[in-house]
This record gives structure tokens, C-alpha cells and sequence, in this order.
């Protein structure tokens, strides 16, 4: 294991470790959550979904970031739900067994790393090499493994378990209350960022590396293997906003383990409130990256409690966010079932 193992893993888009409860289940995949899935509807809803496309008028610009590096920050009012950007992966890696404790046995990355970048044309060699690089204090000196500090420093985890470059959203600087959610569509192939809340001219835009619904401390240590400590408004204010964040996440963890299973009445209506108190602090933060599952819940206990409209309400908001991210993906198909159920 190189020197580098002890830092683990790669960017890590929040919603992929959100996402528990409603896995995404993509159009042409096996269902891998065991759910029933009405598979005529998938294939029409392949062939209707429009094809995401990048914005076609530019409405953001990289430049100095003070402290950060280079950032991206809006030109213009981008309103939310817009998508911000839309992009293919410039590569992707298979990487190997993740040993917890230690990390990834780095060897075999640093050549997989080598050759692909060695594939790629002049102009993408150069997107890539284009990316931050950062080292940890006892790598300072070594040039060999450029790319794959490179790599490390930018890639994101897919769902299915590759990890990828995506050199214009690598630009995004993070934020632990970011102003734009980040979205992986294995239906499009396309990594996608949309404003999730209005971003006014001239201000940053931001994603999140880490996991949000924990704590500084927590955040902070995840944060500390790309080289910098957070110091975002929820940051700065972390002795009030890390015992909300900490409850959210518990809230939801409980709320999505206990609809794994049959709940009883008298349950869903001590559940309910829950629901409900989550789905409003997750708005209060414009929390994209979990308010779908959020809406989901409150959309299934209501189900659960007969209360059809309450259900309806709460999953078309869910669809309505998953509908920025992709039309295409498995997540709207996956609501639009739901809907379904409830009025046939
Ligand atoms: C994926 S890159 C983001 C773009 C990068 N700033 C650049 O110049 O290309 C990640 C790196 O950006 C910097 N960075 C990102 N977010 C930051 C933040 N909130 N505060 C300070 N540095 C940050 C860190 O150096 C981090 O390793």
C-alpha cells in the first residue's frame, strides 16, 4: 500500500450515500433492490424521457476562488432547478478491493490511471492535466505519480462502483451548505449539477465532497484528505448548526430502516411527525442532495396511513427534484411508479 492509501476514497457526491432507502434503479439494469418494477413502463419511459442536455447558453465562469484554487461562479441569475452542467465521464477506472483501515492498494491504480490518461487526445490529456493536484506533505517530491494524485483528487465514485474523471465539474469548489446538488445518471451516463437554490451573479457555485448530515468534526476529517478545513457559514456557526445536522441524519437513517419492513399503524403515526420535521429542516438548507428521500418517506407513510393525497403531494415533490437532475433516470421512474400505485 502506498503512502497514500491512508487517504481513502474519492469525491463523494452526498446523494449517493443518502440514498438508501430508494437505490436507483437504472433503465436496462436488473432490479437490485428486489422491488417490482413494471418493466413495460421502464421501456417506454426510455424511449419518451428527453436526452439531458448540456445549457446551451453559458451562465458560470472558472476563476480565482480566494483560498480555493480556481472555483466556477455564476455570470448571470441561474434559478433553481437549472441545470448548471452536464458531463461525461473523461474516463473511469476499475478500482481495486477498498481494505477498510488502509485504503486501496494504490499500484494498480497509478498504472490503470496511466494508461487511460495516455488514451486520451492532446486537448483532453490537457482538461485533465488541467485539474488541482493534491499532495500530502510527504509527497511533495515525487513526480511519478502526477495523474494519479491528479485522479485522486478530483474523481468521483459511481454507482457502480467505478470511479471517474469529470474535469469541468472538478472545478466545483465544496461547500458543507452548497447551493447546487450533484447527480450521478446511470440511465444518461452523465454526471449532472443543478441549482438548488436561486445563485446570484458573481456568487460561487458549490457541491458537496463529503457527506452533509453529520458533524463538523466528522465533515472536516472526510475534507482533510483533499488538503483543506471547511470554513463555510455552517462551519463557522458549527456549535449550532452540528446537533441539527447530526438529528437529520438520524431522522432519516431511522425513518428509511423502519419502511424497509411492515410498520403498524399506531408506528406510522409516530413516524409521520418525523418525517415531517425532517423534510422541513432539509428545506430550510436546501438540502437537494436528501430531500428526495426525505419527500419519499413522508410520501410512504402517509401511504401506509391511508392518506393518499398526503402521499401524492409529497412524491411528486420528490419527482419534481429528481426531474432536474435527469427526466431519464431510474429515481423519476421509480416516483412515477409510485404515483401510480396510489391512483391507479
Ligand atoms: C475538485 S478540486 C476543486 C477545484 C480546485 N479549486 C481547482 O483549483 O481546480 C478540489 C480542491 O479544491 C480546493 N477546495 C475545494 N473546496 C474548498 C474549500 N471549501 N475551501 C478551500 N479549498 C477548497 C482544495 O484544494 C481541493 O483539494
Amino acid at each position: 500500500y502506498s503512502s497514500f492509501t491512508s487517504a481513502p476514497t474519492f469525491l463523494d457526491s452526498s446523494l449517493l450515500c443518502a440514498r438508501t432507502l430508494f437505490q436507483p434503479l437504472y433503465c436496462g439494469r436488473s432490479n437490485r433492490d428486489g422491488l417490482t418494477t413494471n418493466l413495460q413502463l421502464e421501456e417506454e419511459h426510455c424511449l419518451t424521457a428527453p436526452i439531458v442536455r448540456a445549457p446551451s447558453n453559458t451562465t458560470w465562469e472558472v476563476r480565482p476562488s480566494i483560498g480555493k484554487g480556481l472555483g466556477v461562479f455564476a455570470t448571470a441569475l441561474i434559478k433553481t432547478g437549472t441545470r448548471i452542467m452536464v458531463e461525461e465521464p473523461l474516463f473511469s477506472i476499475n478500482p481495486p478491493e477498498f481494505v477498510p483501515g488502509k485504503g486501496y492498494e494504490i499500484q494498480a491504480m497509478i498504472d490503470d490511471v496511466d494508461v487511460a490518461v495516455a488514451g486520451l487526445t492532446a486537448e483532453q490529456r490537457s482538461d485533465f492535466h488541467s485539474c488541482h493536484e493534491y499532495r500530502l506533505p510527504s509527497e511533495q517530491e515525487s513526480d511519478e505519480h502526477r495523474n494519479m494524485f491528479i485522479f485522486r483528487s478530483n474523481a468521483y465514485t459511481l454507482t457502480d462502483g467505478t470511479v471517474a474523471m469529470f474535469p469541468q465539474i472538478a472545478k466545483i469548489n465544496h461547500s458543507c451548505r452548497p447551493n447546487a446538488a450533484n447527480v450521478w445518471s446511470e440511465a444518461s451516463g452523465l454526471r449532472i449539477i443543478w441549482a438548488a437554490r436561486d445563485i446570484q451573479p458573481g456568487e460561487e457555485v458549490t457541491v458537496t465532497y463529503a457527506p452533509l448530515l453529520k458533524s463538523h468534526a466528522g465533515r472536516q476529517s472526510r475534507l482533510s484528505q483533499y488538503g483543506f478545513q471547511c470554513t463555510c457559514a455552517a462551519c463557522v456557526d458549527h456549535e449550532r448548526t452540528d446537533s441539527e445536522r447530526v438529528k437529520m441524519g438520524k431522522y432519516l437513517s431511522e425513518l428509511e430502516d423502519r419502511l424497509t419492513r411492515n410498520t403498524s399503524e399506531f408506528a406510522n403515526k409516530k413516524l409521520l411527525p418525523k418525517a415531517l420535521a425532517l423534510v422541513e429542516m432539509l428545506e430550510l438548507e436546501h438540502m437537494m442532495d436528501y430531500l428526495p428521500n426525505a419527500y419519499h418517506v413522508a410520501a410512504e407513510i402517509s401511504l401506509r396511513l391511508k392518506d393518499s393525497l398526503a402521499a401524492s403531494k409529497w412524491s411528486t415533490k420528490a419527482l419534481t427534484l429528481h426531474g432536474y437532475a435527469d427526466e431519464r433516470s431510474h429515481a423519476v421512474l421509480q416516483e412515477r411508479l409510485f404515483l401510480d400505485r396510489i391512483s391507479p
